[in-house]
């Protein structure tokens, strides 16, 4: 099924969080962030999501280098020719180094799309068979560990399946131990954000009695090799968050031993495709993978939807409910979590319908891009 596009809108958005959320590089409270939308010649449309943030704390790239790389040379390649099946364009982007949130917020749009055009859930042409996703809660760091007990109280009566706490020096041991006390069974991990080094050695270890299902990406967002010699040393399996940017670095992780876990952001790793194949690796090695948040508005949760439906994403991911991020989401109906479960919509494309009022309100301002006369 061949896709022809005829136009590309780019728009850029900007929402209020409910919430200030913190980690270990910054706090996020507004978030900006680029919608595509790839529209055919019967004027059906695909929507994608970039999830780069307005400063480079995460990784290097921007809502503003997302942009650039879009306007450039993105859009402009994926408007050159038909396109036959979305995975053609990682070969179309391979010219162009890296930039891999901006070339996943295309070929999201152009995934759903082509899903949209065949009629079935985004979710199929993956390979993804679950009805419904286990989800868990990422929450950021507090002023205090009262606070936060409050707040993992509220998230454990609403049923989420797991409870991720961001730590950073000063703020960990002495955090986890009561967040320990406080709930001795919840299904509890830490996420780092590299704050450490192999330095923190000892301190990394001391968090092995709290029985964490994992602590995700302690050290260099551009490590492999440090984190192959922490893990062996700890009895909490490490998951690599910033680290594995493609299914290269996810075989030299698992090579050798930086890790026992993944965690798979679409956009870090460059589109639905390479996060499948990340997956698909990581099944073969026996090592389970999971799905991360970057406080991603509906359209983005959709398409994490839709991965975290592939049989070896058998940890509960980020993916929490719209309304734990906003007060009004972008998409119809909004995100919601039941018992610590998503049912995975099963309408064509991402199965959610884009609010085009809602996406009006949030937009700052937009382009269109269009094929050019040869295409
Ligand atoms: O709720 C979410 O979307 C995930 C929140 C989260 O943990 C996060 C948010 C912003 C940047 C990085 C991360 C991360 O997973 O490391
Ligand atoms: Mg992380």
């Amino acid at each position: 099924m061949t896709i022809e596009m005829e136009y590309v809108i780019l728009r850029h958005l900007q929402m209020e969080l409910k919430a200030p959320f913190t980690t270990s590089f910054g706090t996020f409270q507004t978030k900006e962030f680029i919608l595509v939308e790839a529209v055919d010649r019967d004027g059906v449309s695909g929507w994608g999501e970039s999830v780069a943030f307005s400063a480079p704390w995460y990784s290097e790239e921007t809502v503003k280098t997302n942009w650039h790389m879009l306007e450039e040379f993105l859009v402009p390649l994926a408007l050159a020719e038909p396109i036959n099946h979305p995975s053609e364009l990682s070969k179309r982007f391979a010219a162009i180094r890296q930039n891999h949130m901006a070339k996943a917020a295309l070929e999201g749009a152009v995934w759903d799309l082509y899903a949209k055009r065949s009629g079935v859930p985004l979710h199929q042409p993956l390979g993804g068979m679950k009805k419904e996703i286990e989800v868990g809660v990422s929450i950021g760091i507090q002023p205090t560990v009262d606070d936060l007990l409050r707040v993992i109280e509220r998230y454990v009566a609403q049923g989420y399946r797991r409870i991720k706490v961001k730590i950073k020096p000063g703020w960990d041991v002495d955090v986890i131990r009561e967040v320990r006390r406080a709930f001795p069974d919840v299904p509890l991990m830490a996420d780092a954000n590299s704050a450490y080094t192999l330095a923190d050695r000892e301190r990394l270890k001391a968090l092995d009695e709290f029985g964490l299902m994992m602590i995700e990406q302690p050290l260099a967002a551009d490590d492999l090799v440090d984190h192959a010699r922490l893990q062996p040393l700890l009895e909490t399996p490490i998951c690599l968050d910033e680290s594995i940017r493609s299914y290269d670095d996810a075989r030299k992780a698992l090579d050798l031993g930086s890790c026992r876990i993944i965690n798979i952001k679409i956009g870090r790793v460059g589109g639905l495709w390479e996060a499948k194949r990340i997956h698909d690796l990581c099944a073969e090695r026996g090592v389970p993978v999971w799905c991360g948040g970057m406080l991603e508005a509906g359209v983005g949760r959709a398409h994490n939807i839709a991965i975290t439906t592939l049989e070896n994403f058998a940890l509960p991911g980020d993916t929490a409910a719209s309304s734990h991020y906003w007060e009004r989401d972008i998409i119809v109906p909004e995100v919601e979590v039941h018992r610590g479960l998503i049912r995975v919509p099963d309408a064509p494309g991402i199965g959610y319908e884009v609010d085009r009022r809602q996406v009006e309100r949030y937009t700052q301002f937009a382009k269109v891009f269009h094929r050019p006369p040869t295409a």
